[in-house]
């Protein structure tokens, strides 16, 4: 069975100490650290911006999966591009031109991520599933961490996961919000790739553990 890769949210992390945050994750057994940005238009809450990005990747040992919560992303991914973002996802929501957004992503040699929040349908995505490397499927309503995971979600991930198999498409589905040692194994079975977990793995005594049990659910 594949493993699934393990994006832990620095949202959830201490911010007077993402140097040691950082560190910690280096050390651990996740595989990509998900960096979530808000820009309190597209989403009611203000995270970090494009010099923050730049300091984790300093430190960071790992790629980036930049999660974009902001209004007209176009104007923005060259610039997280520029400050180390491996993987860049816009919100499906945000983008009336998808299919260019994800072109202008590509061509900055970055993985193409789409997220789509809790009540988009994963149809709308069937005529762009070849052009898009990662979906983020948002398991909770975008803004904040530490909420309660939608049950919706597996229905949705097994109705995304029959659409990429009918595509022939080879996209990966990530999960993002309340993801925890509860819900891992039913969303991996539904089909999906990548768990993002936030508050789990920073308010865990142990978070390395936690990322440990997440790599090996
Ligand atoms: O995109 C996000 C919120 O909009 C975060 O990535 C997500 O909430 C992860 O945090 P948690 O695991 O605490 O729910
Ligand atoms: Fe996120």
């Amino acid at each position: 069975m594949p493993r699934p890769i393990i994006a832990p949210s620095v949202l959830a992390s201490d911010f007077a100490n993402l140097q040691r945050e950082i560190t910690m994750l280096n050390e651990s057994e996740a595989h990509w650290i998900h960096v979530d940005i808000m820009d309190g238009m597209f989403v009611p809450n203000i995270s970090m911006g494009l010099p923050v990005v730049e300091a984790i990747h300093r430190h960071a040992a790992k790629p980036l999966d930049v999660h974009l919560m902001i209004v007209q992303p176009e104007r923005y991914v060259e610039a997280f591009r520029a400050a180390g973002a491996a993987n860049i996802s816009v919100h499906v929501e945000a983008c009336p031109h998808l299919h260019r957004n994800l072109q202008q992503i590509k061509a900055l040699g970055c993985r193409a991520g789409v997220a789509i929040n809790p009540h988009t349908p994963v149809q709308g995505l069937a005529d762009v599933i070849g052009d898009i490397d990662l979906v983020c499927v948002m398991s909770v309503n975008p803004g904040f961490g530490g909420q309660k995971f939608i049950e919706h979600t597996y229905r949705k991930v097994q109705m995304l996961k029959q659409l990429i198999v009918d595509a022939g498409a080879s996209t990966l589905i990530e999960i993002d919000g309340g993801v925890n040692l509860q819900n891992a194994r039913r969303l991996l079975d539904a089909g999906a790739d990548v768990l993002v977990a936030g508050s789990f793995v920073f308010q865990a005594p142990d978070p390395k553990a936690v990322i440990r049990d997440l790599a090996a659910v």
